[in-house]
């Protein structure tokens, strides 16, 4: 078998009390899109920051094509693109300043323009990012993720806060990365059905499906991804773009 773009296992994070990670095991093959789908809390984020080499696990191991997240950090970054909830990024650069910075840190990086157009920023270039808006923003976090043309990207909430245009672009963009090993941590089932070939469903810490799409339903004996997660986990998702797509 080849190696895998990301190997977890039996990985583990408490913060104090809380077990946030509790036993989480991954494979996921290259060019494979992956989603973590749970709940608020369920350890989506703590698990991607793990595999980014963010956090250090309590205990697991994660490799990421080979290498360790936390040892070979220099080498992880070539081919390793981040995007995480909330970017804290030089809010006084404009998106073209920050996309540049970005560009500069690897060797072969996409053009500015490219990387512009597949979030659509180029109109904002010289927008300062204090200026954007949040879905802005957001985009322009995408697009530095993308541009040292990573062979893993991992994406936390993707669309989460865009408006329905904007996460329907945001979907056709991210289909249009077919090189690449993705990792969709969402929690729209929408998004994941379109965007995913496999699924993690996480609750509490653990994986507790890892599977197509269908073969989650098939298994659950539900008419739809929903209802198989709500049978999984006992608990529903929240549907924050539901008022928005219905417009
Ligand atoms: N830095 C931290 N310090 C303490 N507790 C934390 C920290 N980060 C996360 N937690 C807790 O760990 C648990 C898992 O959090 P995590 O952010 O990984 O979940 P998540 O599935 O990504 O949630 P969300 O969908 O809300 O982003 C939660 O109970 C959270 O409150």
């Amino acid at each position: 078998m080849n190696e895998p773009a990301i190997h977890a296992e039996h990985l583990q994070k408490r913060y104090g009390d809380t077990l946030a990670v509790a036993d989480v095991s991954l494979r996921v093959e290259p060019g494979e899109v992956l989603g973590i789908l749970g709940t608020n809390g369920a350890g989506k984020t703590t698990t991607v920051e793990m595999i980014a080499g963010l956090r250090t696990p309590d205990s697991g191991q994660v490799t990421v094509f080979g290498l360790d997240p936390r040892r070979d950090r220099a080498a992880l970054r070539q081919v390793l693109g981040v995007q995480l909830q909330k970017a804290q990024l030089h809010d006084t650069l404009t998106v073209v300043e920050l996309v540049n910075l970005y560009r500069s840190f690897y060797p072969d990086p996409r053009p500015t323009d490219e990387l512009l157009d597949l979030v659509e920023l180029g109109s904002q270039r010289r927008t300062r990012f204090d200026k954007l808006s949040g879905g802005q923003q957001q985009r322009l976090s995408i697009a530095l993720a993308l541009a040292g043309r990573p062979r893993v990207v991992i994406l936390d909430e993707l669309t989460t806060g865009l408006d329905p245009r904007a996460r329907r672009r945001m979907w056709t963009s991210i289909e249009s990365l077919t090189e690449e090993t993705v990792v969709l941590v969402s929690h729209a089932m929408d998004e994941v059905e379109r965007l995913c070939d496999r699924v993690a469903v996480i609750d509490a810490g653990r994986v507790v499906a890892l599977d197509t799409c269908a073969g989650i339903i098939r298994r659950a004996g539900t008419a739809g991804l929903e209802d198989a997660f709500v049978a999984l986990t006992g608990k529903e998702l929240e549907h924050e773009n539901d008022e928005e797509n219905a417009a």
